[in-house]
Order: C-alpha cells, then sequence, then structure tokens
C-alpha cells in the first residue's frame, strides 16, 4: 500500500540503526557523525592572552618596557610589577599581573608611535587605554570539559577545526554505510551517443553524490540486464549495508524487483510513495538485515527517491541526527494535488522560490537548474514548503 511521502521518509529514517563505531583520525571523520558528546579537553584560551598586538600593562602609565612576548612556548614566570610593560603579540599568553593590553596603534614609545621593535626593551611607553583591557580570559571561548558538540554532529570542516583547538587527535564516529547501486535495463548505455532504443544511464552518474552527501561509500556501481534472475544475483552479496536498485520497480513485464524481493523473502516496509514524481519507489530489508531502495527508471523520479527514501536511510545508518526541515516560500502558481505531494524543481531568488518548469518525470534538466526541490503537499495553498537542498 503506497505511504504518504512524509511517513516515507520517517519509515527510511526508522529502519535505519546507527552503524559500529570506529575510531579515526580528524582528517578521516569528515562528513562522519560523532557517535559521543565531546567535551573540551582543554579550555580555550589556554590561558589568558593578548587580544591584540601591542604592550601588556600594569597601572597607571607611562610603563617600562621590561621584556617582549610574541607567539610560542613561553616560561610562565613573567610578571609586570606596576608601572611596567611586555610588548605582545596577538593570541600570547600575557605576563602575570597585566591589566590591560594597549594596543601598538594607541601607543607612544619615546615620543614616536609604537612599532614592533626588536629594541624596546628598556624604553618606556605611554598611551591612553581604551576601554576594552583587550585580555582574553582563560576559558573565556570554551570552558574546560563543557560540552561542545553533541553525539549525532555531522563533523563539517568547522568541527575538524573545533575539535583540534581543544585537544582532539582522533574521533569516534559511525562508519558510512556501504552502498552498491545496481542499475537495471537492457536499454542503457553507460557512454558515447545512444542508437535507436538506446538510453544513456542517467541515473548511475547521479547516484555517488547524492549517497556521499547523505552520508554514504559507494561501493561500486553494476549492470543487471532486464531478468529476474540478474536482479537475484545482483541482490546475493553480503559486502554492502544497502542495494540501490534503479529500475524495474513498475509493473511492466520487464520490471522484476517486487517478484524478486517477494522470493527473498524481504520485508517490504515502503511499497510506493504518495508522490510525483517518484511513486513506484520502495524500502524493503533483507532477511539478514541489509537495506534495499528500489528507485524508479525515469532519472527526475529516481532523483526524488533518492531523497526521499535512500537519504534518510542513508543519514540514519550514518548516525546523524535529524535536523529541523529548511523552509521556504515559493512563487508563482502551483498546481497542488489531491492525494500526492509534488517534489517541484525551484530556484532560490532574493525573496522566494521560483519553480524552473523542466520537470517531468523522464527529465533531469527542471533539476539540474535548480537549487531546490520544494515539497508540495497534497491540498497545499501555500506559499510555506519545505524544501530539499540538491
Ligand atoms: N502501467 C504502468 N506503467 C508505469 C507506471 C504505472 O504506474 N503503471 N508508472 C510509471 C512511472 S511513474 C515510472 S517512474 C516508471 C518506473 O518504471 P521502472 O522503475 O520500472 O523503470 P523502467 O521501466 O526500467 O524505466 C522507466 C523509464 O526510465 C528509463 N530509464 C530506466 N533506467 C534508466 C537510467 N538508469 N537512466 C536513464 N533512463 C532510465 C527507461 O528507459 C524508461 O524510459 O514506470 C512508469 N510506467
Ligand atoms: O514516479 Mo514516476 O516518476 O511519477 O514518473
Amino acid at each position: 500500500m503506497t505511504t504518504g511521502w512524509a511517513e516515507a521518509r520517517q519509515a527510511a529514517r526508522d529502519a535505519a540503526e546507527p552503524l559500529e563505531t570506529i575510531t579515526v583520525t580528524l582528517h578521516e571523520a569528515l562528513g562522519l557523525a560523532l557517535t559521543e558528546h565531546l567535551p573540551a579537553l582543554v579550555p580555550l584560551p589556554l590561558c589568558d592572552t593578548s587580544a591584540m598586538d601591542g604592550y601588556a600593562v600594569r597601572g597607571p602609565g607611562p610603563w617600562t618596557i621590561v621584556g617582549r612576548r610574541l607567539a610560542g612556548p613561553c616560561s610562565s614566570a613573567a610578571a609586570l610589577e606596576p608601572g611596567q610593560a611586555f610588548e605582545i603579540a596577538t593570541g600570547a599568553p600575557v605576563p602575570v599581573g597585566t591589566e590591560a593590553v594597549l594596543p601598538v596603534e594607541l601607543s607612544i614609545v619615546d615620543g614616536a608611535p609604537g612599532t614592533h621593535d626588536a629594541e624596546s626593551p628598556g624604553r618606556t611607553v605611554s598611551g591612553v587605554l581604551p576601554a576594552k583591557n583587550h585580555i582574553r580570559r582563560r576559558g573565556e571561548d570554551v570552558p574546560r570539559g563543557r560540552r561542545i558538540l553533541q553525539a549525532g554532529t555531522v563533523v563539517t570542516p568547522a568541527v575538524l577545526g573545533l575539535a583540534a583547538s581543544v585537544g582532539y587527535d582522533n574521533l569516534r564516529v559511525h562508519r558510512r554505510p556501504r552502498v552498491r547501486v545496481v542499475v537495471s535495463g537492457d536499454e542503457l548505455l553507460t557512454t558515447g551517443l545512444p542508437t535507436l532504443g538506446q538510453v544513456r544511464d542517467a541515473i548511475g552518474p547521479l547516484l555517488p553524490g547524492l549517497i556521499t552527501a547523505a552520508g554514504g561509500e559507494l561501493v561500486d556501481t553494476q549492470f543487471a540486464a532486464d531478468r529476474a534472475g540478474a536482479l537475484s544475483e545482483a541482490l546475493a552479496c553480503d559486502d554492502v549495508d544497502v542495494v540501490a536498485v534503479c529500475g524495474s520497480t513498475s509493473t511492466g513485464p520487464a520490471d522484476h524487483l517486487r517478484p524478486v524481493l517477494g522470493a527473498q523473502k524481504a520485508d517490504i516496509l515502503v511499497d510506493g510513495v504518495a508522490c510525483r514524481p517518484g511513486h513506484p519507489q520502495l524500502l524493503a530489508t533483507l532477511p539478514d538485515g541489509r537495506h534495499v531502495v528500489g528507485l524508479p527508471g525515469n532519472p527526475f523520479a529516481a532523483l526524488a527517491a533518492g531523497h526521499t527514501l535512500l537519504a534518510p536511510l542513508l543519514n540514519g545508518l550514518a548516525g546523524r541526527s535529524p535536523k529541523a526541515p529548511l523552509t521556504g516560500r515559493l512563487r508563482g502558481r502551483i498546481a497542488a494535488r489531491d492525494r500526492e505531494t509534488r517534489l517541484v524543481p525551484a530556484v532560490r531568488t532574493d525573496d522566494a522560490l521560483v519553480p524552473v518548469g523542466r520537470d517531468r518525470a523522464g527529465s533531469l534538466w527542471g533539476a539540474a537548474m535548480a537549487d531546490v526541490l520544494a515539497v508540495v503537499p497534497p491540498q497545499w495553498t501555500g506559499p510555506e514548503v519545505e524544501v530539499l537542498p540538491l
């Protein structure tokens, strides 16, 4: 029985148990999801540091310059007495007793505007201290031990930078779900110009990016002839978590996916989705726990199904926390359907989403021009819609 679009996505998510934990280097963690909350191993900053290039000072000026501290390891012994200053670089630990940092552009050294000068110790600096003391206190940005990121967070470039700055070399993450793509259809051609009766495979090329973005790892793409036996063979593998079958989802004489899944005693969790395009898509679980997603052969329908069932399934297996939906306002005359959700390619303008058209199930032209798929639910009257970034 056909499932509603939102329910189908939730069913795909619910079918996915997050995969095992692995420990990887920061570099290897990009795109994977944290398995545990991350506490800061050190405070940020580590100690009281200067926020400006200038002079760390104590008491009222003028101040005698007694030392110099640039970035890099340094002794903790340096201290200021009232009336003393240290030339200091942004980010360097301030000497004990520092009350403020006088920025270099506000400073006068021996009567001349201050500059960075290796000869400054022994000279006198003066200037009017600004209201801000320009000292970053220990732990002011991130206190030591504070939970900085939650389990389920996807590791982004910013997460890597933050994890490194609070002391991590490795992260514990869920492994990526391994995916095999099986493209079915005797008419398909993978290179060159098609002749009568042939069609260039458009789904094989679009899936790797979608799979990676959803947290999966494409193991390989295989081609299966339009025979039940070929599809059965392609499904008989134990080296992947998910098999995405393209084509063969309908009820025609060459469409064998449902009968083959029946013969393999698969549990069909979603048997068609009330959406356009993409309504024949399906989600099943094989007796050994592997998941099968059936993507319709019409290329735009396959893309829509990739976002409807495949991406939420991979997100869940990868251990990614669900995200609140993105929304936007759709402009123009869009005819909602009575019972089915429409997935409409649209571009973002300054103030709205504008459908681009060219969105028949067999054509990827609209989707290729679009920024998002706008989700138009049954009997929608607008203008707010959920959007799926492409
Ligand atoms: N009697 C009915 N026929 C169809 C229905 C229906 O409800 N009743 N639904 C239509 C819809 S909607 C879709 S979508 C397709 C789904 O068909 P299949 O998943 O079985 O796919 P095929 O029949 O193999 O192919 C359909 C179409 O797409 C082209 N195709 C297939 N694979 C690729 C590929 N990798 N790259 C590019 N194009 C591909 C294929 O040549 C066909 O033109 O069923 C409708 N029929
Ligand atoms: O699912 Mo079909 O794609 O509506 O064309």
